[in-house]
C-alpha cells in the first residue's frame, strides 16, 4: 500500500493547548507523523509519495472561501496586531450574539472561525494544513487512477473542522475534501467510516443533508467526551440525507470486544450502501495508553480492525486523524494497514 506524506505537514508545531483548565504541552505534534512515517518505512508498508500541490478549488468545495482566506492571512494580521506567540480563540458568537457582523478585530475573527480554545494557530499552520489536505487529495487521485488502497498520512488532522471553523486540532477536513473530490470526478457514492475515539462533528455536518456521502462514526459517547455537542445516536441525517448518517456512541472504557458489535453494524451499513470508495478517518486514540482518551484497545486490536475493514471489499483511503500515545502510534497505525493488506 502506498503512503502519501510531505514534510511541509510538520511545519505546524503547536507548543501548548488549553486542557483541563490549564495550559499544557500540545499533543498534536509533528513527532506523531514522524513516528508513523518511520514505522511505514521500517515495516515496508510500501512506497512513500509526496502529495501533488492542488489548487485552492478542492478546498472551496468543502470550506467557505472566507474561512480559507482567514487561515491564509491570519498570521500577518496577528503579528500586525503586535502578537508573536501562537493564537488561541477566547470569545465566540454564541447564542444571543450576532452571527452576521463583518468582524475585523483579530480576536473576533479567531472566535468567528473556531469551535474551541484548544487549537492554537501558528505561523505555519496554514501551510501545513494545506499540505495535509493535498495529501488526502493525492490519495483520492491515486484511487481514481486505479490504486485499491492508499494511506494518506494526514497531520494536522481534519474531522472536527467544518464549513467555516477549525477546532479539535483540525483546520481543513481532509477526509471531506477527499470525498468531495471523488464525487466531483465522477464517483457516485462515498462512505466515510470514522474510527477515531472522538466524533467527527465536522465531517458529519458537511454531508448531513446528502445521500451521496454516507457518514458512519463509532466514538466515545459525547455525553462524556469531546466534542460533547454532536455524535448522538439520534443523529441520522436530514432532508435528502436522512438515513445516511449513523452514530455509535460507546461508553468510556470500551475495549475491542465492546467495540466490535458497533463495527459489525457499521460494516453491514457499508454492505448495503455499496460505496464506490470507503474513506476511513483513522484515529488511533482508542488505544489503552492514549493520554487524552478513555477507550482500551490493545495494539493487536488494530490488526483486527484492518482485517475487518478489508472484508468491506471496496477501494479504501486511510486518512489519519488522531492518536497521541506517540511511542505506540507507528505500531498501531501500521497494524491497521498490515491487517488490511493481509
Ligand atoms: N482533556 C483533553 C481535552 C482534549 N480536547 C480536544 C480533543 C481533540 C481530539 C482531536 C482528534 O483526535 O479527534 C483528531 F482526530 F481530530 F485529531
Ligand atoms: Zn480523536
Amino acid at each position: 500500500m502506498k503512503t502519501v506524506f510531505s514534510d511541509t505537514q510538520l511545519a505546524h508545531a503547536p507548543a501548548q493547548e488549553i486542557s483541563d483548565g490549564e495550559l499544557k504541552p500540545a499533543v498534536e505534534i509533528p513527532s506523531r507523523a514522524e513516528i508513523v512515517l518511520k514505522t511505514v518505512r521500517d515495516r515496508n508498508v510500501g512506497e512513500i509519495v509526496a502529495p501533488e500541490d492542488f489548487p485552492i478549488r478542492p478546498l472551496h468545495r468543502v470550506h467557505s472561501p472566507d474561512y480559507v482566506s482567514f487561515l491564509e492571512g491570519f498570521w500577518e494580521k496577528w503579528t500586525a496586531a503586535g502578537r508573536s506567540k501562537e493564537a488561541f480563540p477566547f470569545v465566540w458568537p454564541i447564542r444571543s450574539l450576532r452571527q452576521d457582523t463583518t468582524v475585523n478585530h483579530i480576536d473576533g475573527l479567531l472566535g468567528r472561525y473556531s469551535m474551541d480554545a484548544g487549537t492554537p494557530l501558528g505561523e505555519h499552520t496554514y501551510r501545513a494544513a494545506r499540505a495535509s489536505a493535498d495529501t488526502a487529495l493525492t490519495a483520492a487521485k491515486m484511487i481514481l487512477n486505479g490504486e485499491k488502497a492508499v494511506f494518506s498520512l494526514c497531520r494536522p488532522p481534519g474531522h472536527h473542522a467544518g464549513f467555516d471553523f477549525f477546532g479539535g486540532y483540525c483546520f481543513f477536513n481532509n477526509a471531506a475534501v477527499a470525498a468531495q473530490y471523488l464525487r466531483d470526478y465522477g464517483l457516485h457514492r462515498i462512505a466515510i467510516l470514522d474510527v477515531d475515539y472522538h466524533h467527527g462533528n465536522g465531517t458529519q455536518a458537511l454531508f448531513y443533508d446528502r445521500p451521496d456521502v454516507l457518514f458512519l462514526s463509532i466514538h466515545a459517547d459525547p455525553k462524556e467526551e469531546y466534542p460533547y455537542f454532536l455524535g448522538y445516536a439520534d443523529e441520522t441525517g436530514e432532508h435528502a440525507g436522512t438515513g445516511f448518517t449513523r452514530n455509535w456512541p460507546l461508553p468510556l472504557g470500551t475495549d475491542w470486544d465492546g467495540y466490535t458489535p458497533a463495527l459489525e453494524e457499521a460494516c453491514r451499513w457499508l454492505l448495503v450502501y455499496k460505496p464506490d470508495v470507503m474513506i476511513v478517518s483513522l484515529g488511533m486514540d482508542c488505544f489503552e495508553n492514549d493520554p487524552i482518551s478513555k477507550f482500551a484497545f490493545k495494539s493487536e486490536d488494530y490488526l483486527r480492525l484492518g482485517q475487518r475493514l478489508k472484508k468491506v471489499g471496496v477501494p479504501t483511503i486511510f486518512v489519519m486523524e488522531g492518536g497521541y500515545a506517540v511511542d505506540a502510534l507507528g505500531t498501531n497505525c501500521v497494524n491497521v494497514l498490515e491487517g488490511f493488506e493481509g
